[in-house]
C-alpha cells in the first residue's frame, strides 16, 4: 500500500490505549500506535517506524479531539517523558487501567471474564509521589538543570516543580540545582563517563513531612559537601538527611550500591498502617503512600487472616507489608533479596515491637524451595518481571492454602497467574488493581487466589 512508509501522513481513529500508553488505531487493517493520543481522537499522523503489519506515529494534527481529553496540568507535558497520560481525564485513565489489566489476563492469562475489580485509587491524582530521582545536565547557558529526559531522547526538561511530585519538593528542587551551580560541582557526562553528579534524589514521609536529600555520584570527590549539607539542613526544616550514594558504573540503574550519610540521619520516619517505618533513600517503598495503605487494607480483609497462621512475605522490601499484616498472625516470614532492606525491614519490626517475624536475606529462588513448612499465605510482590519458573513450580508444589500475588505489571501477572492456574489447581477469586501511578500508563493489580479443594488434600505436608 502507497502510503505504508516512513514519514507519510494517514489519518486514523484512535480506538484503545496500549499498555505502554500510546494510543492504538488501524489503518488498513495496520495497527498503528500513536503517542499522545486517546481512545476517541481522530488524528493525522506521521510513519515514524514502519513495519509490515504495524507502525508507530507522530501525532501531527488533532482532527477531532476525544471527549476524554483534557488540558494537562503540567505545562511541559508536551514535552516531559515523566507522564504519558496528562491529556487524558483521571475518570478515563482508571477504566482504561482495568481494561489493561483485563485485557492481559484474557490475552496472556487465557483466562475468560477474570473477576476484575474497579481501579482503587487513595488519594489524588497529582502532588501524590513520594519520592523523585532526577537527572541532570548543563543548560547550553551553563546552568544545571534537573528534570526528566523528553519522550523517546536523554535531553533533560528542566523542571522547577513537577505536578505529580510532592509540593514540598519544590523549594529544594530549585535551589539545590543553584548551590551546585555556585559550588562549582561537576555534573555526569554518561557518553564520557566523567564528571561527578549523576542524579538528585528526593524523598518524603507523607505523614511526617520529612524529607531526605541525595546525591548520586560516580565517585566522593565532592569539595565542601559537608558544609553544603549542613547549610541545607539548616535552611529547610523538613529535611532532616543528606547523603551521598555511589554509583561508579557505566549504567542506566540509578542508585548504586554504597551509601553514606554525609549529616543528618541516613534515613526518614514514616508512619504508614499505624506503624512507623524507618525508610533509606534508595530501598523499595511504595511511591504513593496512600494507595498502598488502601490496597494493605483491602488484603487485610479480604485474607481474614487467623491467629494460628504462618504469613510468607516473598519480595518483602523493608517490610511495609509484613509488618502490619504479622500482627494478625502467629508467624510471619520475610524473603528479601537487598541485605539494606533487610537490615531496615528487622530494624522496623523491632521500633514497633513486632516479634513474630523473621526476614531472611536472599532471592526467593533459592529460599523458597528450602523452606522446610508450608506457609499458609504466601505474598507475592515481585519486580515487574515477575516471578521465576522454580518459584512457581515450588509453590504448585507446596500448595500454600492461599496466595496474594501484588503485581506491578499485568503482562507477568497473567503468565504467572496462568501457570498456578493450570490443571486448575488454583483459581482466581478476586482482582483488585491499584493506582499507584496517576498521570502514568503503569498499573498494579493484586490478585488474591486459593488452592482448589480437590488439591487441598494433596497438599504437601509441612515437612518437605
Ligand atoms: C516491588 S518491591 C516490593 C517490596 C515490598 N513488598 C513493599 O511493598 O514495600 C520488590 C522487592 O523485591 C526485592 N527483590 C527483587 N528480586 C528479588 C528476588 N529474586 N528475591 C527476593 N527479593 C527480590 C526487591 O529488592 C524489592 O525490595
Amino acid at each position: 500500500m502507497e502510503n505504508w512508509q516512513q514519514g507519510e501522513l494517514i489519518e486514523v481513529e484512535i480506538t484503545d490505549l496500549s499498555d505502554t500508553g500510546d494510543g492504538v488505531g488501524r489503518w488498513q487493517d495496520r495497527v498503528v500506535f500513536v503517542p499522545d493520543t486517546v481512545t476517541g481522537d481522530r488524528v493525522l499522523v506521521r510513519l515514524v517506524h514502519v513495519k509490515p503489519n504495524y507502525a508507530y506515529g507522530k501525532l501531527k494534527q488533532l482532527l477531532q479531539p476525544s471527549s476524554h481529553r483534557i488540558r494537562p496540568s503540567c505545562i511541559v507535558a508536551d514535552k516531559c517523558g515523566g507522564c504519558q497520560w496528562q491529556h487524558i481525564s483521571y475518570e478515563y485513565q482508571l477504566v482504561a487501567k482495568r481494561n489493561q489489566v483485563i485485557q492481559a489476563l484474557e490475552r496472556i492469562g487465557g483466562f475468560a471474564q477474570p473477576p476484575v475489580d474497579p481501579v482503587l485509587v487513595g488519594g489524588e491524582s497529582l502532588g501524590y509521589r513520594n519520592k523523585a530521582t532526577y537527572p541532570l545536565s548543563i543548560s547550553h547557558t551553563g546552568h544545571v538543570q534537573a528534570g526528566y529526559y523528553q519522550k523517546g531522547s536523554h535531553q533533560l526538561v528542566n523542571l522547577n516543580q513537577c505536578p505529580v511530585q510532592d509540593a514540598r519538593f519544590n523549594p529544594l528542587l530549585l535551589e539545590v540545582k543553584q548551590d551546585i551551580e555556585k559550588r562549582g560541582w561537576l555534573l555526569y557526562n554518561e557518553q564520557r563517563h566523567t564528571g561527578v553528579i549523576r542524579h538528585l534524589g528526593l524523598r518524603i514521609g507523607r505523614r511526617t513531612g520529612e524529607i531526605l536529600l541525595t546525591l548520586v555520584v560516580k565517585d566522593w570527590s565532592l569539595p565542601g559537601i559537608k558544609d553544603q549539607a549542613l547549610e541545607w539542613l539548616k535552611r529547610y526544616p523538613q529535611l532532616v538527611g543528606v547523603s551521598l550514594n555511589r554509583n561508579g558504573d557505566r549504567t542506566n540503574a540509578i542508585f548504586g550500591s554504597e551509601t553514606r550519610c554525609i549529616a543528618g540521619t541516613p534515613y526518614l520516619r514514616e508512619q504508614f498502617a499505624g506503624l512507623e517505618f524507618h525508610v533509606l533513600p534508595d530501598t523499595f517503598f511504595q511511591v504513593y503512600t496512600e494507595t498502598a495503605e488502601a490496597l494493605l487494607q483491602i488484603i487485610k480483609s479480604e485474607l481474614n487472616l487467623q491467629a494460628s497462621s504462618v504469613l510468607l512475605d516473598a519480595y518483602c522490601g523493608i517490610g511495609t507489608l509484613t509488618l502490619p499484616l504479622a500482627k494478625h498472625v502467629n508467624q510471619a516470614i520475610g524473603f528479601e533479596v537487598q541485605p539494606e532492606a533487610v537490615e531496615q525491614a528487622i530494624l522496623n519490626a523491632r521500633i514497633n515491637n513486632i516479634n513474630n517475624v523473621t526476614f531472611i536475606t536472599g532471592t526467593v529462588e533459592k529460599l523458597l524451595p528450602s523452606m522446610d513448612i508450608t506457609p499458609d499465605v504466601v505474598l507475592l510482590d515481585p519486580p515487574r518481571k515477575g516471578c521465576a519458573n522454580i518459584v512457581m513450580e515450588t509453590l504448585l508444589q507446596k500448595k500454600p492454602p492461599r496466595i496474594v500475588y501484588v503485581s506491578c505489571k499485568a503482562t507477568t501477572l497473567a503468565r504467572d497467574l496462568k501457570l498456578l492456574c493450570q490443571d486448575g489447581v488454583y483459581s482466581i477469586t478476586r482482582i483488585q488493581p491499584a493506582d499507584f501511578f496517576p498521570q502514568t500508563a503503569h498499573v498494579e493489580a493484586v490478585a488474591f487466589i486459593v488452592l482448589s479443594q480437590l488439591y487441598e488434600g494433596s497438599k504437601s505436608s509441612k515437612k518437605l
